[in-house]
């Protein structure tokens, strides 16, 4: 008997056991799995005078063979059963050439090729060995182990930013080859802002009591449920952002991107690249790669474009065509990009001032505010006004680790008669100064006033005149003022002077409706 190597059999004529064998050879080798687990084997019987010394490397031969496609079928169906959007390309480089072993749904789909089998062609037939595909041609050649390197390639004429993880693949079996991960850049920065996209606020997270608050919600649930473009109008600081979360949130687009941009906070000349993105090399010291914009970002999901009555007029007939066509160009490019997005528009701008000096378009502004959602501001929802002190106080107390505090009956007393002109940022404001500078656990109206006095010129009190008058005093006539009755006017013209359906166009219960119309001296439109 001799044993070539471990576990290698060879027995021949008198070296076996039984003198029934001794006219015989037979050769034995073991087929293992790939963590050393015996799986079987391949026996060879031959008559004695046929053997010769190379018949045991024949069989260890087929034995290796055996292993290798073992191995295979391990790996395929391993990559087999990887989910659907997982991006796998393995290549074979063992005769020199890099051949396709595994390339999975995903790549083909990022590489924007037909769906079809690729099996062992030639990846150079599908990324060119040009000098734009380098660097992925370099990870190839090198063996290189990389881990999320962001590279951009040329597939067929179409340039695709990828990032790719590579690692060679297990020296066995004299194989030779790499396996990669990719995913696509644009998927990552979708997902990335899917994930920090920071819609928080649902209809239940919002701190509501008032009548005209639950009408708001009311309105806003039905709007969530259309696809049509929304205008938030309000003062600055009512919750035109919290209610633009809560719509995201409730509407069909909740698992896709809440991108929002501050129209304001950006100048003209970067606005349109933050909205459309541009293409590498649009302009100096843009990145090589070029950079999505929030519309691309924002792809099946809502754009909340805040501020928008400060967007400048060009940019306003860019983002009316969009709208209209929804496709654009990036800045510095060709190619027309197709988008699905549902806007969210918000002003604390009187609108109606800015089309009517030129600084708005009209058309824009019908074609944003399909459906349009006037939020009251504070101080015409007074019984919002100790709910939502009562929720901010618990947590603010929690945010700094402090004792829960409350706030002196006069110090209650003074939050509903103060007109608050910066509506429930500056209740939020107020509170978290008052209680970051204060260990007391109770606030009382004096330190209120204390701490108002240093932003306001004199305190504003229901008690003091018409209140909605003396508030528009101080602001600028282009700033938007609440005027419920225009709300009812729409209401009645959008729903040709049907009660009924403006009432549900509102929100509001009939009788609510027909009590209103009363007040405001409507009820014969
Ligand atoms: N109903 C509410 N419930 C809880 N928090 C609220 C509510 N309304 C507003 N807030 C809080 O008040 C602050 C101001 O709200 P928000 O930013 O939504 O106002 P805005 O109308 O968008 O203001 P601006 O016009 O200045 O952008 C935020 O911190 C928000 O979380």
């Amino acid at each position: 008997m001799g044993i070539l190597q471990e576990s290698l059999v060879s027995l021949i004529g008198e070296n076996n056991f039984s003198r029934f064998l001794t006219n015989g050879a037979y050769f034995f080798a073991p087929i293992k799995l790939e963590n050393g687990e015996l799986y079987g084997g391949i026996a060879l019987a031959i008559p004695r005078c046929s053997s010769s010394d190379n018949m045991l490397s024949w069989v260890f031969t087929i034995t290796q063979v055996i292993e290798l496609q073992l191995f295979w079928f391990g790996t395929v169906n391993t990559l087999g059963n990887m989910p659907d959007n997982y991006g796998i390309l393995s290549i074979d480089r063992s005769n020199g050439q890099s051949h396709i072993l595994i390339m999975s749904d995903e790549v083909i789909k990022i590489f924007g090729l037909p769906l079809r089998d690729y099996y062992y062609e030639r990846l150079d037939n599908i990324i060119p060995t040009t000098s734009s595909n380098k660097s992925f041609w370099k990870i190839i050649d090198t063996d290189q182990k990389v881990t999320d390197k962001n590279i951009r390639l040329d597939v067929k004429g179409k340039q695709i930013d990828i990032s790719i993880s590579a690692a060679p693949l297990k020296q066995k079996f004299h194989t030779h080859g790499i396996i990669l991960h990719i995913t696509s850049i644009k998927q990552i920065s979708r997902l990335n802002s899917q994930y920090s996209s920071n819609a928080q606020y649902s209809f239940d997270t919002i701190i509501k009591k008032s009548d005209a608050m639950q009408a708001v919600i009311q309105r806003s649930k039905t709007a969530s449920l259309t696809d049509s473009n929304i205008l938030l109008l309000g003062e600055s600081g009512v919750g035109k952002d919290v209610i633009a979360q809560a719509i995201h949130n409730n509407s069909k687009r909740r698992n896709q991107p809440f991108i929002a941009i501050n129209c304001a906070s950006l100048s003209k000349d970067l606005i349109a690249s933050e909205l459309f993105g541009y293409e590498s090399g649009a302009f100096t010291g843009a990145k090589k790669e070029g950079t999505l914009g929030k519309f691309e970002l924002a792809d099946n999901g809502t754009l909340f474009l805040d501020e928008i009555g400060d967007m400048p007029l060009d940019l306003q007939a860019i983002l009316l065509r969009v709208l209209e066509e929804k496709s654009f160009r990036k800045v510095g490019g060709n190619t027309v990009v197709h988008v699905n997005v549902r806007i969210i528009a918000a002003t604390n701008k009187n609108l109606m001032k800015k089309i009517s000096d030129g600084l708005f378009r009209e058309d824009l502004f019908y074609r944003l505010g399909i459906i349009r959602i006037h939020i009251p501001p504070l101080r015409s929802r007074e019984s919002d006004i100790m709910i939502l002190a009562r929720h901010f106080i618990t947590q603010i107390c929690a945010q700094l680790g402090k004792p829960a505090v409350r706030l002196s009956e006069s110090a209650a007393s003074f939050f509903k008669h103060y007109l608050w002109p910066g509506n429930v940022r500056e209740l939020k404001n107020t509170l978290e100064g008052i209680i970051s500078t204060n260990d007391e656990l109770e606030i009382s109206e004096q330190e209120i006033r204390h701490y108002l006095s240093d932003f306001t010129v004199g305190a504003q009190f229901r008690e003091h005149a018409a209140a909605s008058q003396l508030v528009s005093n101080t602001q600028d006539q282009n700033e938007y003022i609440y005027d419920e009755r225009k709300d009812f006017v729409q209401a009645l013209k959008i729903c040709h002077n049907n009660k009924t359906k403006a009432a549900d166009y509102l929100g509001i219960p009939l009788r609510t409706f027909y009590r209103r119309l009363k007040k405001y001296g409507m009820l014969m439109v």
